[in-house]
């Protein structure tokens, strides 16, 4: 893969509130994303349900971890949650040094747009726009320049070269995620979160996209969290994080397949 993929040296939107933090765990690397002592309930009726129930973690920067969980464990309002997209009931998230904590939700749309990038289930293309204009939206809203040179070198990296121009009614499904996820790292964003990525593809599609993601992420020193009920695709992560009762109950490093299996056995999940 190109070095041409390496994260852009183009000055970034400014941060919120810039501050650097360390992960005491990993030396000096930074954190890409820290959770203290998270919370979050949903109301129903009278009643709260409490979804996650005081989670704390550090993520060091250019880290690719996977979260697995039986149903219900909290792993959606997880990944919502760190990545700005709801908030927490109490505790605090940073991500990239920044408190994302008490934002207002304009504000945290604008930090979601510069800092943070997503791949879904569901690959969310704007059907009526060509590949490239697709993987061109987020810098474009962001009101940021399109660089030529890095979108052909992320569609190469992809395995869609000469596809610019595609509709994305002309792909296949695993076509469709490799835009989604080439627009996810065209920002060069601070920290990439996939929401079962692979779960509408068949298994072999889906593990070549979560090699290509994690080939991808290396090349550019992207940090990824992705939540995914397959141990096979959790097993491509550096480490894997347990959820259970919306408490983070253990995680494995560099596990086999076979592994995670087996600690998805003992917490009730599939
Ligand atoms: N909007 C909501 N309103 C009320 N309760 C909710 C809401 N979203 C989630 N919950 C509850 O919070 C808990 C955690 O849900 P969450 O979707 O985060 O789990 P999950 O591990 O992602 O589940 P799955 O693997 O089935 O997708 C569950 O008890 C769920 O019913």
């Amino acid at each position: 893969m190109s070095a041409l993929l390496r994260r852009s040296a183009r000055p970034r939107p400014p941060v919120l509130h810039d501050r650097t933090t360390s992960d005491p765990l990993d030396g000096d690397a930074p954190a890409a994303l820290r959770l203290v002592d998270v919370h979050k309930s949903y109301a129903q009726g009278t009643d709260l349900v409490p979804a996650l129930r005081g989670v704390d973690l550090v993520l060091p920067a250019g880290s690719f971890s996977a979260v697995m969980g039986p149903s219900g464990s909290g792993k959606s309002t997880f990944l919502n949650c760190a990545a700005g997209l709801d908030t927490p009931s109490s505790g605090t998230i940073h991500v990239g040094g920044v408190d994302l904590t008490g934002r207002s939700a304009d504000d945290l749309t604008i930090f979601r747009r510069d800092h943070i990038g997503f791949v879904f289930q569901a690959y969310n293309l704007v059907p009526q726009l060509s590949v490239e204009q697709n993987i061109q939206l987020p810098l474009l809203l962001a009101g940021r320049p399109v660089d030529g040179t890095r979108q052909e070198a992320l569609l190469e990296a992809v395995g869609l070269g000469g596809m610019a121009l595609r509709m994305p009614g002309e792909l296949s499904g695993g076509q469709a995620q490799r835009v989604a996820i080439a627009r996810a790292l065209m920002t060069s964003p601070e920290i990439l979160f996939a929401d079962e990525p692979t779960g509408a593809l068949d298994s072999r599609t889906g593990r070549q996209i979560i090699q290509l993601l994690r080939d991808a992420s290396q090349q550019t020193g992207q940090t990824v969290v992705l939540v995914t009920h397959d141990p096979v695709i959790a097993a491509v992560a550096d480490r894997v994080l347990f959820l259970a009762d919306g408490v983070l109950v253990g995680h494995l490093t560099a596990p086999t397949a076979t592994e995670v299996a087996a600690r998805m056995t003992e917490l009730g999940g599939h």
